[in-house]
């Protein structure tokens, strides 16, 4: 790995497609909207970047894309620093930043015509078979001679992942893709985002939701208020929360009684189900309550089992369990 590794000098065959360290914006009015961020995203992973609005996902994207400076830290994508190799960088790089700006009165091909006869380094000769690989790659080929402005948010979203797929890249930002978009826009661009990383490319993508995340990453990273809560495994930081204790049963109310004997809290019962949390210990030594004991005492008493486990620990929970608050987002 490269931890201790120092950031200014070149590593190119990092296993990180990006890293930061201490990365910081404190923008002119005072507002600190990104605070000491150190970011480890492994090549090969589509990777998440959570957070409620107004938490510094779009602040960090634009420093990373060598858009705005850094107050201060630094940042490297696929091994180098950043803005210096911004040059030698970015062309392996495609990114979509707040929507794609498209030209409402041109065809969505010849939107991408533009975008390819503007990168200098594309051969105008083989420009149409680039653009029509890169629509057949979103499935926009058949849309492709409609005017832009008759497309859908969801087909523009797509456009514009068209347009950052016109040279092959190793790693794609994307800053919320699928915000605005309905249901049927959503899951297109989480299985183009699954289809991109089978392919080998390394996806970053900002969120609020948090559903979209445990569906279509492998990694995570959490942020509130400009800083980093934590960062991992999707499975890891789920893991890392236990699920609340859940008990399927007609006798709720001696169950109930049972279950408060053994120190589980925060009961709810809905019909014949009660769920609560499992009492932990705080003691770092002490061995965790073994939840068969509990089940044991609930069989003892004549309780009639049904069902008895724990729900499953979601991303969510996590959120809440680190940060103390519920995951407030707006739409
Ligand atoms: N150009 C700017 N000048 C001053 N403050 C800014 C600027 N851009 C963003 N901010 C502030 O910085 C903080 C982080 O904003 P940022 O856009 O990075 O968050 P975000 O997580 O991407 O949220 P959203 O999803 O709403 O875009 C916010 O408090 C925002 O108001």
């Amino acid at each position: 790995m490269t931890k201790g590794e120092p950031v200014d000098e070149p590593s190119a065959g990092s296993t990180l497609a990006v890293e930061t360290r201490g990365l910081t914006k404190r923008y002119r009015g005072g507002q600190l909207a990104v605070d000491g961020l150190d970011l480890l995203v492994p090549r090969g992973s589509v990777f998440g970047f959570l957070g409620p609005n107004g938490s510094g996902k779009t602040t960090t994207i634009r420093m990373l894309m060598g858009l705005i400076e850094p107050t201060s830290g630094a940042a490297r994508l696929l091994g180098a620093a950043m803005p210096a190799a911004s040059r030698q960088v970015l062309p392996k790089v495609g990114a979509l930043i707040e929507g794609p700006a498209l030209y409402g009165f041109l065809s969505g091909r010849d939107n991408l015509v533009r975008y390819d006869a503007a990168d200098p380094t594309a051969d105008p000769r083989t420009r149409a078979a680039r653009v029509g690989t890169a629509l057949d790659r979103v499935g926009l080929t058949a849309a492709s001679a409609k005017k832009a402005r008759a497309y859908s948010l969801g087909m523009k979203q797509r456009l514009g992942l068209a347009a950052a797929l016109l040279q092959p890249r190793e790693l794609l930002i994307l800053d919320e893709p699928t915000n605005g978009l309905d249901p049927q826009g959503m899951r297109e661009i989480r299985t183009l985002v699954r289809e991109l990383a089978d392919d080998g490319i390394t996806v970053f993508l900002s969120s609020h939701l948090l559903d979209e995340i445990e569906q279509v990453c492998t990694h995570a990273a959490v942020m509130a208020q400009g800083r980093l809560i934590t960062q991992g495994t999707v499975a890891d930081l789920a893991a890392g929360t236990r699920g609340r204790l859940a008990v399927t049963t007609p006798d709720t109310a001696d169950a109930v009684r049972i279950l408060k004997e053994y120190g589980v809290t925060d009961l709810v019962v809905a019909g014949d189900r009660i769920t609560g949390e499992a009492p932990t210990s705080h003691l770092p030594d002490a061995e965790p309550l073994d939840l068969a004991e509990i089940n044991a005492a609930l069989v003892q008493t004549g309780v009639r089992v049904r069902g008895f486990g724990t729900e499953r620990a979601s991303l969510e929970d996590a959120f809440v369990a680190l940060t103390g608050e519920g995951f407030d987002v707006v739409g």
